[in-house]
């Protein structure tokens, strides 16, 4: 089956699209993707929306700048798609869309799991875009794993699990995802795959760069590599439950926050040391959570926006002291993972396949989800 995926993450930096053609199971076709940026003004708008969502007790409530912020972010999700078909019009007898939506709360332990995205309202808007009756469009893929008490997170270890079986690697690998939060997949031949996020991955450096400095985030690490780590910050911070509690578990964007405003003494670095230090954090969260695991990984395979930044690569080798590349190293889209693996999620939907697992997300049983809306 031909499938497009459509992930807006936590960085909020905009829609990512993808297609591939799977079963399901296998990956048999990599197409092409892209990442349609969001405007300045829909980050302002996203950014309140995760801001109003604090507040939310229902996943269908949308008060406030949430309603705006839903339309303007299924907005901007056909205008991704209508580009898209613009630029590949082969790829408009597109089977089946994976829409993930935007987190704009994750609480888990409230059975609680928000994406904002109207399903409808967006397949309306590409069947005026596609020849004949049009593809079937997936949604709303956390809430049925949240709803049976799972974490509703992480959803890419079926995908990791489907391309590491495409390597020939001895021993555990374990896969990174470098978004705004990061988590991993532990994958050891046949075995379930284990999984968690592991902590912030960009989400703090970038809200550092853009308050010190103006700048959406630190360009290749650039700002890292010239600062000194505060170890002594590193180590009050990781002294929170969440490092020390194996996977499977899962964070919601702004839940270091505070913490970090608390322990770090972020006001009393220069813009260098700072982002060293977030980054160094960012580096020794996943050493913490590799230890977890019931045998250690050999090789660690980085996808994500985080994996563009070469000071957070060098710190994740010295803090692990295991081979680690990026998933472009291998043949692999670091960039275009996430989305891939939402066309991946939709097809298994659509098949009534497990997308998360007790050890992925601590469902009690392997669980299929998503809503699906037929054309
Ligand atoms: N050249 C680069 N140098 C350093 N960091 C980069 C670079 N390119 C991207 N990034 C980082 O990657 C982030 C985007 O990563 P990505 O698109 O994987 O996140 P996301 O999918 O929104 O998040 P998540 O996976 O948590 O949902 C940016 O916000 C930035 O911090
Ligand atoms: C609730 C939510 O949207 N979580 C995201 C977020 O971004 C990274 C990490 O935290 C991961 O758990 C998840 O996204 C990926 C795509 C996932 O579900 O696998």
């Amino acid at each position: 089956m031909k499938a497009i995926g459509l992930m807006s993450g936590t960085s909020l930096d905009g829609v990512d699209l993808a297609v591939i053609e799977t079963d399901g199971e296998t990956v048999t076709a990599f197409g092409p993707g892209r990442t349609y940026a969001y405007t300045p003004e829909d980050r302002v708008v996203l950014e309140r929306a995760l801001e109003e969502a604090t507040g939310l007790t229902e996943r269908a409530a949308r008060p406030g700048v949430l309603a705006e912020a839903e339309r303007r972010l299924t907005d901007r999700h056909a205008e991704a798609l209508a580009e898209f078909f613009s630029t590949f019009p082969e790829h408009r007898d597109v089977a089946v869309i994976g829409f993930h939506g935007q987190t704009v709360l994750h609480r888990p332990e409230r059975r609680l799991t928000v994406q904002i995205g109207d399903g409808a309202g967006l397949l309306r808007a590409v069947q005026a875009m596609v020849p004949g009756p049009g593809p079937v469009l997936v949604h709303d893929l956390r809430a049925a794993d949240v709803a049976a008490g799972g974490e509703g997170a992480p959803l890419v270890p079926v995908y990791h699990r489907a391309l590491v079986r495409g390597l020939k690697t001895a021993g555990p690998v374990v896969v990174l995802n470098l978004g705004g939060v990061a988590n991993i997949t532990w994958l050891d031949g046949e075995m379930d795959p284990i999984a968690g996020d592991t902590g912030p991955a960009n989400a703090l450096i970038d809200d550092f760069m853009k308050q010190r400095t103006g700048a959406p985030f630190d360009r290749d690490g650039a700002a890292a590599a010239a600062g000194r780590v505060d170890e002594a910050a590193i180590a009050r911070l990781l002294d929170h439950s969440f490092f020390v509690k194996a996977p499977p578990k899962s964070l919601d964007r702004n839940d270091f926050r505070a913490w970090v405003v608390e322990r770090a003494g972020l006001e009393h670095m220069s813009v260098e040391d700072g982002a060293a230090t977030l980054t160094a954090l960012t580096a020794a969260s996943i050493a913490a959570c590799l230890s977890l695991l019931p045998r250690r990984p050999v090789l660690l395979i980085a996808a994500g926006g985080g994996a563009h930044n070469a000071t957070l690569l060098r710190m994740l080798r010295e803090r692990l002291s295991i081979e680690v590349i990026t998933a472009d190293e291998v043949g692999w889209s670091g960039d275009l993972m996430e989305a891939q693996a939402f066309a991946f999620l939709a097809v298994r939907a659509l098949r009534g396949l497990p997308l998360s697992f007790p050890t992925t997300t601590g469902v009690p049983c392997p669980m299929t989800g998503g809503a699906i809306l037929r054309s």
